[in-house]
């Protein structure tokens, strides 16, 4: 079995790389970093260093490739060798790497490859995939569509593993640093044909529930220790978590966007309590060093209407629930400021020249003037 991965950074090469590869598949990792890429042709393995309070142990990934993403023909010709497609790239780059991906399936299937192909994105988003599948087909010729539908499964996933960047070390370049706690959900009923046996790969008919509980719970309240922590003046999200004042907000806010979870899900009270104090126990894991710019990246994207703050936030509003530390939260997004985050300058700019209502109207696409004003006055006594 051979699988395609692109996005050879932390999480492709600190979790879903590895379980591909410890499931016996040969890992060609995709990417547009090319030091990484030699390194991976040359070394053709990597460690990836398992940190926590019971564990710290290295692990080998072997098997492991690399090939430039950007070389169409190469990308063209390995889309019909494998089995399986993932990405783990951010999901500003799903748009990017579509109109490959549209090429690579049009030429699979028109060299009369018949075998069904799965494509999972593991990105922090709702359906990333469905939005994958979306863009692939806005590029693809409408005489392959139907076979498309037919052979190609798009499988949504909810992925959760913390994997920091670390300083390269010299004598493993490409080793990881990850926790020990790992989980990758995936749609069982989007596949098309038998579904990969891969260790540690979580099947469910069920996959919102786990989507919204991982990245309204764990990615909301991340973002909240980032932006309140930088606040406040600290670098690291450890540190952020230990001050008992942010470690306070983030959980009210937790708080309130688990209340929206439960009423939707009908997750059971006191496990979604338990779900929230470890993850509070995984942000202060003293093995890790997880910069706040790293959580906080792509202010934007965070501040968009169906991310980690707004889609909690319409939730408490749809169901009638309390919102007072959301609504400081986004505030918290709002201050934001990071001269090497394009996104977190293009905030600050906004707010400048358009002022703090029309900046939360444009990137939250929030319509509610009750709320909006409610942001803005949360914002200005910051
Ligand atoms: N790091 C984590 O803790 C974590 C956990 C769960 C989910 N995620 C999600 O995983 C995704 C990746 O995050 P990450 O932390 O690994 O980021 P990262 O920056 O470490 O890795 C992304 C990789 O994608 C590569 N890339 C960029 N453009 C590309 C292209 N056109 N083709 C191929 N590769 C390209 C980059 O060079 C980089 O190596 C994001 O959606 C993130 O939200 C991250
Ligand atoms: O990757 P982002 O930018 O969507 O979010 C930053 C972090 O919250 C995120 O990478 C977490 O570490 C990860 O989601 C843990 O599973």
């Amino acid at each position: 079995m051979k699988a395609l991965h692109f996005g050879a950074g932390n999480i492709g090469r600190g979790f879903i790389g590895k379980l591909l590869a410890d499931s016996g598949m040969q890992v060609i990792f995709a990417d547009v970093n090319d030091s990484v890429i030699d390194l991976l042709k040359s070394r053709r393995s990597y460690g990836v260093k398992i940190v926590g309070d019971s564990i710290n142990t290295v692990e080998r990934v072997t098997q492991v490739t690399g090939v430039n993403s950007k070389d169409e023909t190469a990308i063209i010709t390995l889309f019909n060798e494998v089995d399986l497609v993932t990405t783990a790239v951010g999901p500003n780059v799903l748009k990017i790497v579509a109109s490959t991906f549209a090429k690579a399936l049009e030429a699979r299937i028109a060299g009369g490859n018949t075998k069904p192909l799965n494509i999972i994105a593991c990105e922090n988003m709702v359906r990333g995939t469905s939005f994958l599948k979306e863009q692939v087909f806005t590029h693809l010729n409408p005489d392959y569509k139907d076979k498309v539908e037919q052979l190609i499964g798009f499988v949504d996933s909810a992925v959760d593993r913390i994997v920091p960047p670390v300083k390269p070390d010299a004598e493993d370049p490409l080793l990881v640093t990850v926790e020990e706690f790992s989980e990758w959900i995936v749609d069982q009923t989007q596949f098309k044909g038998a579904i990969p046996d891969i260790k540690g790969m979580e099947l469910t008919d069920n996959l919102m529930a786990f989507v919204e509980r991982k990245l309204f719970t764990l990615n909301t309240g991340h973002a909240v220790t980032s932006y309140y922590g930088k606040f406040k003046g600290y670098k690291f999200v450890k540190e952020s978590i230990e001050d008992e004042s942010v470690k306070a907000f983030v959980k009210s806010v937790m708080q309130e966007s688990g209340a929206v979870l439960i009423k939707r899900y009908g997750f059971d009270p006191q496990a979604h309590a338990a779900y929230i104090e470890k993850i509070l126990k995984r942000f202060a894991n003293p093995y890790l060093v997880d910069d706040v710019d790293r959580v906080g990246r792509e202010p934007l994207r965070k501040l968009s209407y169906n991310d980690r703050l707004i889609k909690p936030l319409r939730g408490t509003i749809e169901y009638g629930l309390p919102n007072d530390n959301l609504i400081r939260a986004i505030a918290t997004a709002l201050s934001y400021r990071n001269e090497n985050d394009p996104q977190a300058l293009e905030l600050a700019k906004s707010l400048a020249e358009a002022g703090v209502t029309q900046t939360i109207k444009k990137y939250t696409e929030l319509q509610d003037e009750n709320v909006i004003a409610r942001i803005a006055k949360a914002y200005e006594t910051l």
